[in-house]
Parts: structure tokens; sequence; C-alpha cells
């Protein structure tokens, strides 16, 4: 799925419209919304005449949308109250509404809450500010209270439609029907969170002239995009990861990365890390090899610590003109440029440490964090956390790889991480694919084995993950 910005949207909405804006976008909208909304009262309710809805209405077209998609559930038969919650309310949709039969009420004279079956969000859409006025919020929290499922009109009231932030009250909703297109705000935490199921309503956007601003991988991609091996391939044909990662004070992470690699389907794992990590790593995975010698990916940084050779070590590897990923403490040595063949796998802190700001700039938009990131750097950048971002230098849309449960954020699970990842590079696919297949995959195994599972057996279930994909495809 692609998201594209405010801007962008407007751009589409005035091509589609010509010059003249004769109501027609907003109708197909309209329409589109009651469709979904008897649905959800049809699902919630068991039916849809005489049902009894709230509408939420702000002072532009999202409350116009709100409204005349209002009017057509009111001619069906369901009783719906609208309330005008900021601003002057769209007249024609009022006027829609009312001929319909719809009440136009102020909150003073609104039902007790519980008495709707559902409750519209039409107050602001993409021209909205972050946040909520302070009565909005409140009759937002009595409804939650209340339990009243809502639907929002193209995005949660509240939430930035760009960034995905969520800096003050904002509406969370069960379904949000979006037109057009997708928003950043529905792809990106927290306010995805808000979104809940999110319903696209085709009205008519040409989107071919536009490069999206997000494009957002989903699971069946993931498994067709993998790098699956032919069958001739020999081990080099999927890949030689070799990985310098550990330390004696975190010989652990040197560990994880080489299950991830292990696991992620590396024809081979060459381990040139420290001694500490060897005996586990031969226990557990014989197959490691501990000779140095030819590698197709570079796995490097995770659980370094201080480490007084790290600049030549990185330095080294790139010279090899070999791909890799640099991971953790590895990022701080990495030269002024890399290659965009070259995966960096930071987390918020160490992208904001990259950047030179504030953690919170990063995770206030974490979409602009992670393109200056490639910018300054040159090379790939994964950006990890609840919405995992990869940016690449040059290239406007940034991908987002399949999100996963959150029990997977947990230290060790960056380090299996960067493993996977490499695998995939090994086998000669460009790193932002193997940034978003790793963490695809990751996030995917995440979500079918839920449960605080350690890093380590999270990555010998990819490989389950893997096994069960290979199997749907080569019956
Ligand atoms: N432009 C088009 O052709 C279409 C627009 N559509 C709808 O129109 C929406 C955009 O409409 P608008 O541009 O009128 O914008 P909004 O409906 O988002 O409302 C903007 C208005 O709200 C006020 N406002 C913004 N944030 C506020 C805040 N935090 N507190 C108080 N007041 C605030 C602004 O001053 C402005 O008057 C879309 O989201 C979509 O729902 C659809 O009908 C499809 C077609
Ligand atoms: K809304």
């Amino acid at each position: 799925m692609q998201a594209f910005t405010v801007e962008q949207v407007r751009r589409l909405e005035r091509a589609a419209m010509g010059p003249q804006d004769d109501g027609t976008l907003m109708q197909r909208a309209a329409a589109g919304l009651a469709a979904v909304l008897a649905d959800e009262l049809r699902t919630r309710a068991g039916h849809v005449y005489g049902t009894h809805v709230l509408v939420l209405v702000g002072p532009g077209n999202n409350g116009g949308d709100a409204l005349w998609a209002a009017a057509r559930l009111a001619r069906r038969g369901v009783r719906v109250d609208a309330v005008g919650v900021l601003g002057t309310p769209h007249a024609e949709g009022l006027a829609a509404l009312r001929a319909a039969g719809g009440r136009v009420v102020g909150t003073e004279a609104l039902a007790a809450l519980d008495a709707y079956d559902l409750a519209v969000d039409g107050v602001l859409g993409i021209g909205g500010r972050p946040g909520l006025p302070d009565d909005v919020a409140d009759l937002v929290g009595r409804l939650a209270d209340a339990c009243v499922p809502v639907v929002a009109v193209d995005l949660p009231s509240g939430v930035a439609a760009d960034t995905g932030a969520v800096p003050g009250a904002a509406v969370s909703a069960a379904v949000t029907v979006t037109f057009g297109v997708a928003k950043p705000c529905h792809l990106l935490e927290p306010a995805r969170a808000r979104t809940g199921r999110l319903v696209l309503v085709d009205i008519g956007l040409d989107t071919s002239a536009e490069e999206p601003e997000l494009d957002a991988w989903d699971a069946a991609r993931v498994a067709d995009a993998w790098p699956w091996p032919a069958r001739s391939s020999d081990k080099y044909a999927k890949g030689v990861v070799g990985v310098d990662c550990g330390s004696e004070t975190y010989p652990g992470a040197g560990i994880m990365a080489t299950y991830g690699a292990v696991h992620g389907g590396a024809g081979m794992v060459r381990f040139v890390g420290p001694e500490s990590a060897r005996a586990t790593i031969t226990a557990n995975l014989p197959d490691v090899v501990f000779a140095p010698g030819r590698v197709q990916a570079h796995l490097l940084g995770s659980g370094w610590g201080e480490r007084a050779d790290g600049d030549r070590a990185v330095a080294d590897a790139v010279a090899s003109e070999v791909p890799g990923v640099l991971d953790a403490d590895g990022i701080g040595h990495r030269p002024d440029r890399l290659p965009d063949s070259w995966l960096l796998t930071p987390h918020a802190g160490e992208l904001a440490r990259l950047l030179g700001i504030e953690r919170s700039e990063v995770e206030d938009d974490p979409l602009a964090a992670v393109r200056a990131g490639a910018g300054r750097t040159g090379a790939t950048v994964l950006l990890k956390g609840a919405t995992q971002l990869v940016a690449r230098p040059g290239v406007r849309t940034v991908e987002v790889a399949v999100p996963g449960p959150s029990w997977t954020g947990r230290a060790g699970s960056g380090d299996t991480l960067g493993g996977l990842c490499a695998a995939v590079l090994a086998s000669g696919r460009p790193a932002h694919e193997a940034a978003v297949l790793g963490a695809s995959l990751q996030a995917q195994t995440a979500a079918a084995h839920p449960g605080p599972l350690p890093p380590h057996v999270l990555a010998e279930r990819c490989a389950d993950r893997l096994g069960a994909w290979w199997q749907e495809r080569h019956p």
C-alpha cells in the first residue's frame, strides 16, 4: 500500500476535480463512507434500519463528507444525531442531513452516549492541525468510556497526517475510511494504532504522476520477494555472511547475530567475532565456520561496545567492495560516506546520534530522520522501532516493513535482525530489499508465534516461517 502527503493529496484532488469543485469528489467520498457505515451497523447491531448514529462534525470538508454520508444513512432509516463541535459545519451537508430527517443537536441535547450504535468522526481531515480542543477531546473521551465504536472519516482527528505523530488528544477509531489514497498517518505509529481497520474508498484519483511518500509491504509481497534458492543454488548462490559482532563484554550479540544469519537462509556463515562467543556458537550452530575467507555480505557492529580498531574493521569491510550491514556500535565507526549497498540499522537513539539531534526529534518525525540518515551517510538506512522504515539516498519513497507485535522489541532483537538482513544481502539483493525482507520476516514470525520469545529462539522460528512460505510456493 502506498501513502501520499497532504500536499500530494491536494494536488491529486485538484487534478481530478478540474478547475471547478462541483462536489463530485465529496459525493464519491460520502457514498463510499455511507456504505462502510452501513456494513459496520449490520455487523455490530445486526441491521441498519433503526440504529442510532452520532456524527461529530468539524468546520471543513471532512465534516462535509460525514454529513453527506449521514444523510444517506438517514434515508435508510438510521436515527442520526449530528453535533457541530468546531466552527461552522459544511452548509450543504447540513441541509442534506436535515432534509433526510437527521437531527442537528448541541452537545447538551445528546442522548446518553451508550445509546449510540456508532459514532462518526468528521471533526478534522487532512486540513487538521494535530491535537483537539479540550471540549472535543472530552466528548471523544466520553464516547470511548461508553464503548461506542468510532468510524473516522479520512483519518482519526487529532493525529498529524504527514508524520503519524500524536502530540495531543486524538480519536481512536475502530475503522478509518480514507479517500483515494492512504496518508502517512495510516501507516506510521503512533497514529497507526488509532486508525483501526483501514478502508480505502476509490474517488478516482490518478496517482501515476506522483512518487509515493511511503510504500508499505504486506506479508504476501514479502513471501513473493524472498530470495528463494533455485534447485541448482549452492552455498555461494545463497550467499556467505561474514559476522564480526559481539565483544568480550557482549558475546551474546555475536551469537544472536549469527543465529539471524543462519536462520535467514545464508548459504554459509563465517564468524570472525570474539573468542568468548565461539564455544556457544559451535555447540548450537555447528555449521558456522571460524576461518576467515570469502564472504558476500558483512555484518558488523552489534555488541561491539568500545572497540579500539572499529574504524579499521569497518573501513576494511567497505574496501572489500562487498555489501554489508552496520549495526549498533559499529555505526559510530562508519567512514564519511558509504555506498548505498551498505545498510545501517540504527534504532531511534542511534539515528539521533548519527544526525546530531535529540532522540525525541527522531521519534516525532521518523520519516524525515530516516531520510536524513540516508542522505547524510550515502547508505541505505533501516530505522528500527514500532514502525520500521527503510530509506535510500536520492529516493523519495520510504519503504515500510510489515509490522509485528511489540514483543519483538527487546535486547538482542536488533542483533538477530541484522543477521536476517545480512543473509538476504548475501544472496545478492539490494540493501533496501534486504532491510524490508529481514525486518518483515522477523515481525511476521513474531506475529505467528506470539509471546516473549528470546531473539535467538525467534530467529529459529524465522526459519520455520520461511519453510511454511516455501511449502506454500513449492507444493
Ligand atoms: N478536497 C477534496 O476534493 C476532497 C476532500 N475531502 C475531505 O475533505 C477533507 C479536507 O477538508 P478541509 O481542507 O476542509 O480540512 P478539514 O476538514 O480537515 O478542516 C480544516 C478546518 O479545521 C480547522 N482546524 C484545523 N485543525 C484544527 C484544530 N486542531 N482545532 C480547531 N480547528 C482546526 C482549520 O482552521 C480549517 O478551518 C479531507 O480530509 C476529506 O475528508 C473529500 O471530500 C474528498 C474530496
Ligand atoms: K476525521
